[in-house]
């Protein structure tokens, strides 16, 4: 059989942390580093997840919020203790979370070591707004929060990726394309209703922090919003978003409302920004350079986007100064954006010219977010790949003249033939096609996004291997999840369409794809060079088998997959039971501890192994299945086949003892589940609270609430909702290229889908 091509992992190497002079660690993860083969353009299969910053955390508590500090440290999976002062901490504390109270944290907070300690000046705003401001300036990173109802979530993710365990940022940058909406209210509250549907599409969600508006009380506004008024809208944004965001404070020559006379003014917002963990600060290029480096230098985890806007209507793409300012802006830049006011359409082409120049010249620079403003510029909107801005037809005003939606920006590449119709499949099982209705749901996303797409669900034909490849050896196929997911090797058993793709060395396959073995996506990679076809198409309501030559030759058939594509097998579920798992802690808090999986096969077992390993998690105890010999390098598995073993794993201290248990058996077998987690919950004899983790990966009719059961053990229970819906995240993002949120994954399927 012809050899299947393996994309390469790429995991995002976390940068040293610059602020306060904290080193990271750059392990990544060690998931299987065996094969490095081609890449299919524009592939990232990275998990995200990073070591990072291991210096203790240190947390400063205002007056009675001593019980913050041990949920920092449930988060992060770690012990932890209180502290009159940060002298004398030493190395030997790492594996704590110190908690120093606020008064007592001013005292010694200025010459702490900042190698071995990271300072976090955690702030309840329901206390009232700003916090101490010599702490906020003295603090590594500031976290604000409210109790409830996002508090959890919005702690983990703040943790994870200040301390830089989790970064989108490589993943977003290997997209096809991104998106961030320019939120343009005075007061986010208006936006927290709709944001679900405002940010359909986007990759990043942006703060127009200059167009806040801040009352005073009398019925005028602040000048410039205060930080404590800043910080609380940031602390909003984040508890109703899973999305990126990024902090602008767009000065008045550029259209925005923050003065100029004052640079200082900026470097305080926007250091404040990078303290509160913000994704993406923007860094006007105006500013002067001594500012501009040091946020750069200071930024922690953050990213910084440079940004440049000339309204004169006399900037020209082709001159030395449009080249010189790219030059000036990526010395400090992770991304470069440049946007002007044109006076031609054929600036447009100017445009792009530069942008290819820049890209053969300075290949090693950011990536560059370029656009054009004006009616005139819009053409360059629907052009530019990198975070481009967009709008929304229920923000109060546009952020800047030009701005389209995404929807807009969809239909107008579709209209140039820029994004032709595909036909996309789910295709299923006959028993899962009918308890899933996923059809209404991708018709609603590929129409709020303004894809021509047309979506069915289809059934599997046969056992054989022709029943899926049929659906994809189509001219128009757009791609397709497989639901129930199919073994790779049953895929190709005798596939002859399979196996010449690629001339002959197969389909690509993904890092993730590879180890688990089970496909559950299949999207389509149009070699560079192709040109993308605008002929109508229809979903036929069975596979269109070619009739010249059944699957064989499809590079031949005017009807099959056009020659210059090729496939992508991929496997989105293990992604799901990631951000399942990483929703309320940070990936640390899994890194060597026992797990156990229960499966009545190791393809189901498969996806959550694999999750495991990016968690680093020490000890699988299975139950159920064989552990596959590739999944299984690097873990240390037991099998628990003897009530002895079951026993013993008992017996262990509370540290040893199971801290997740992920279940992907049938129902019916929901009294061994039951079993274990009464045998495995609690809090024994441990010095926190932790609450364990139970993942139910099924669903169905079965005796007895499983949650419940888990609920009363001690543990946090997640559900295949959860799963399915972050998986649901993850295929539309590999089959359209477009983020969808999970809130409106959840939002737009109702409790029927899951
Ligand atoms: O930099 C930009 C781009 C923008 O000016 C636009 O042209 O769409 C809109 C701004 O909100 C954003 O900060």
């Amino acid at each position: 059989m012809t050899s299947v091509q393996q994309l390469p992992r790429a995991p995002t190497p976390v940068r040293p942390l610059s602020m306060n002079g904290a080193i990271a660690s750059e392990m990544d993860l060690d998931l299987d580093r065996r094969s490095r083969s081609p890449i299919a353009p524009g592939i990232k299969t990275s998990s995200g997840l990073q070591r990072g910053d291991t210096r203790t955390a240190i947390i400063i508590y205002g007056p009675g919020q001593e019980k913050i500090v041990p949920v920092f440290a449930d988060v992060l999976g770690k012990p932890s203790r209180l502290a009159d002062s940060f002298q004398g901490v030493t190395s030997a504390e790492q594996e704590l979370v110190l908690g120093i109270s606020a008064e007592s944290a001013k005292f010694d907070i200025a010459s702490r070591d900042r190698d071995a300690v990271v300072a976090i000046n955690a702030h309840c705003v329901s206390l009232g707004m700003p916090p101490d401001t010599y702490l906020s300036t003295q603090c590594d990173y500031e976290f604000l929060y409210t109790e409830a109802p996002f508090f959890r979530r919005d702690l983990s993710r703040f943790i994870s990726f200040t301390l830089g365990q989790l970064d989108h940022h490589e993943t977003l940058m290997s997209k096809p394309r991104t998106y961030f909406i320019s939120t343009t209210f005075p007061d986010v509250r208006a936006a927290l209703p709709n944001i679900d549907i405002l940010t359909v599409g986007a990759d990043a969600v942006e703060l127009r922090v200059d167009l806040l508006q801040e009352p005073l009380g009398d019925g005028t506004f602040a000048k410039i919003p205060s930080l404590s008024y800043v910080g609380e809208q940031v602390m909003l944004l984040r508890q109703r978003t899973e999305l990126p965001i990024i902090f602008t404070t767009r000065c008045t020559r550029e259209n925005g409302r923050f003065p100029m006379d004052n640079p200082n003014l900026y470097y305080e917002y926007l250091y404040r920004a990078i303290q509160w963990g913000v994704e993406y600060i923007d860094v006007e290029l105006w500013l002067p350079e001594h500012i501009r480096q040091k946020l750069y230098e200071q930024r922690g985890s953050s990213h910084i986007m440079s940004a440049f806007h000339d309204f004169s209507g006399t900037f020209k793409w082709p001159s030395v100064q449009a080249q010189s300012i790219f030059l000036e802006s990526r010395k400090y830049a992770d991304i470069v954006k440049m946007i002007a006011i044109i006076n031609d359409h054929n600036e447009n082409f100017e445009l792009e010219y530069f942008r290819s120049k820049i890209h053969s010249e300075y290949p090693d620079s950011p990536p560059l977010s370029a656009v054009n403003m004006g009616e005139t510029g819009q053409f360059s909107r629907t052009l530019n790949k990198v975070f481009t801005p967009v709008t929304h037809p229920l923000l109060p005003i546009i952020a800047a003249p030009g701005q389209m939606s995404i929807a807009e920006i969809n239909a107008a590449l579709s209209l140039l033939g820029q994004l032709p119709k595909k036909n996309i499949y789910g295709i299923s099982s006959p028993s899962s096609r009918i308890s899933t209705p996923y059809a209404p749901f991708y018709e609603k996303c590929f129409n709020e996004l303004g894809l021509p797409h047309q979506f069915a669900v289809v059934e599997r034909q046969s056992k054989g291997s022709t029943a899926v490849e049929a659906w994809c050896n189509q001219k128009s196929f757009g791609g397709a999840y497989l639901s129930p997911p199919v073994s790779f090797s049953s895929l190709m058993h005798n596939s002859t369409f399979f196996a010449r793709l690629n001339n002959g060395a197969g389909p690509f396959l993904t890092d993730a794809a590879r180890m688990i073995g089970m496909i559950d996506t299949i999207v389509v990679h149009p070699s560079p060079t192709s040109t993308p076809t605008s002929a109508p198409s229809s979903i036929p309501s069975s596979p269109q088998r070619n009739s010249e030559s059944p699957y064989g030759t499809p590079s031949r058939s005017p009807h099959g997959l056009p020659p210059n594509s090729s496939l992508v097998f991929d496997n989105a579920s293990w992604r799901g039971i990631l951000s399942t798992l990483t929703r309320d802690l940070a990936p640390s808090a899994y890194s060597g501890r026992t797990a156990v999986v229960l499966a009545a096969n190791s393809d189901d077992a498969a996806p959550t192994m694999y999750a495991l390993k990016a968690l680093r998690i020490g000890k699988v105890y299975t139950v159920g299945f064989k552990t596959p010999l590739v999944l299984a390098r690097g873990l240390h598995v037991e099998p628990f086949n003897s009530l002895e073993n079951l026993q013993r794993a008992r017996m262990v201290g509370e540290e040893a003892s199971p801290f997740v248990i992920i279940s992907a058996l049938a129902p019916e077998k929901s009294n061994i589940v039951g079993m274990l987690v009464r045998v495995f919950g609690g809090t024994r004899g441990s010095s926190t609270q932790i609450r364990k983790v139970f993942l139910d990966l099924t669903d169905g009719p079965r005796k007895g609430d499983l949650s419940t059961v888990a609920e009363h053990n001690g543990f946090t229970a997640y559900g295949v909702a959860d799963t399915t819906a972050f998986t649901t995240v993850e295929t539309l993002r590999l089959l359209v290229g477009q983020n969808v949120p999970y809130s409106f994954v959840r939002l737009a399927n109702g409790p029927g889908m899951f």
